[in-house]
């Protein structure tokens, strides 16, 4: 799906004129949920949004393919993808020279928090020196076509705060209790660095806890609504699960990108923290997803020891006022609708399972 040398030219009318020029997006982390929700609402909003993806044997566009128009079809296709890596700067270095975008989302991550102790190397390599190497490009381009005003959004995470208690707001202290959120702090601060040392137009976006539809399968709200769907349609009748007494401020992914764009259409590069100011516990998540659908969670969860972390972070809520005062944002999705939502579409995704598993296509132990 990626393309070769794709370049971004201005349109021109039918009167031969020149059209005013699109504004061009560059998203790194393009494949996953965040990246999805943001490049449909920049492409609603007009943009030309090119995608930075990782070469895979798999095809990984899943989230990304109801919008995907072939790059032959070039009047269409606003959307287009190119092969790079955080850990590559020369590919970041030549898409963003090529590409010339006026805005920057870096969304790329190795996510999931667990899988960073397994793989903390990679984890800050990715995180951490991945938005540096980012970073750096950016400020290169800068320098050499003068180009000063591409603005550059960094994906930053609640997991920042660790073991800081809530409410946690911009001026929390950060207590990183695992690589990956020591990774983000780093991210963080460099990217603070780049605002101040050289004048980019850079801004840390501290989103707490957000899910969709879209999540991946081994965050825990997925992996409670997928099984909910599965034990309901009878694909499955155990859900393994660690601390359920960890609680998350838990809001809509569609919502937190609108605040990611929102935060680089101001007059000034700022830090913000976007949440619902509301928490639940995981096992509050349980009671109202498998409650839902009528079922109690309790005839069905069992506790595997393998999912507790060796450091947990047992509590976040966070203070929005900021963003909402400032970039007028705010959640349009609440927590019992965010479950149900998740719910609904995860039966039906458990239904076309079902008819797999009776033509004999899938085998019904085989968990997600
Ligand atoms: C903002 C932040 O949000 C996410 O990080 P996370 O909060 O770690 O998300 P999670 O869904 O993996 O865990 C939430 C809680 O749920 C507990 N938990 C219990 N049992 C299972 C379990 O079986 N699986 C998982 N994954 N968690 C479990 C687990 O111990 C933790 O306390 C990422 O997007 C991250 O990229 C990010 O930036």
């Amino acid at each position: 799906m990626a393309s070769g040398t794709d370049n971004c030219q201005s349109a021109t009318t039918a009167n031969g004129g020149e059209a005013p020029k699109r504004k061009v997006a560059l998203i790194t982390g393009i494949t996953g949920q965040d990246g999805s929700y943001l490049t449909e609402l920049l492409l609603e909003k007009g943009y030309e949004v090119h995608g930075l993806i990782r070469r895979s044997s798999n095809f990984n566009t899943q989230r990304i393919n109801h919008i995907y128009i072939d790059p032959h079809n070039t009047h269409k296709a606003r959307m287009k993808l190119h092969y790079a890596d955080l850990t590559d700067a020369s590919s970041l270095r030549r898409w963003i020279d090529t590409i010339s975008p006026d805005e920057i989302y870096n969304l790329a991550a190795q996510s999931h928090v667990a899988v960073s102790f397994e793989i903390p190397d990679y984890t800050a390599d990715v995180v951490a020196t991945g938005s540096l190497r980012l970073l750096e490009a950016l400020r290169s381009h800068i320098t050499t076509t003068g180009r000063t005003h591409v603005k550059y959004y960094q994906a930053g995470s609640s997991e920042m705060f660790g073991s800081t208690p809530p409410p946690q707001a911009e001026d929390t202290p950060f207590h990183p209790r695992s690589p990956y959120a020591a990774s983000k702090c780093a991210a963080h601060w460099y990217t603070v660095n780049y605002r101040e040392a050289y004048g980019i137009f850079a801004c840390n976006g501290i989103l707490f806890n957000h899910e969709s539809p879209r999540r991946g399968e081994n965050f825990v709200t997925r992996k409670i609504t997928r099984a909910v769907g599965r034990i309901k349609i009878g694909l499955q009748s155990k859900l393994f699960l660690g601390n359920l007494q960890a609680s998350r401020d838990w809001g809509f992914a569609g919502d937190y990108v609108e605040a990611m764009w929102l935060m680089l259409q101001q007059e000034k590069p700022d830090d913000y923290v976007v949440a619902t100011e509301e928490s639940h516990t995981v096992e509050e998540f349980l009671e109202k997803a498998f409650g839902y659908v009528g079922l109690n969670w309790k005839d069905h969860v069992e506790i595997d020891k393998r999912y507790f972390r060796p450091a947990e972070v047992d509590n976040l809520k966070g203070d929005s006022s900021k963003a909402r005062k400032v970039l007028g944002w705010k959640p349009k999705v609440g927590f019992e609708q965010l479950v149900k939502m998740m719910v609904d579409e995860d039966i039906e995704l458990a239904k076309r399972e079902k008819v797999l598993v009776d033509a004999g296509y899938m085998d019904a132990q085989q968990q997600p």
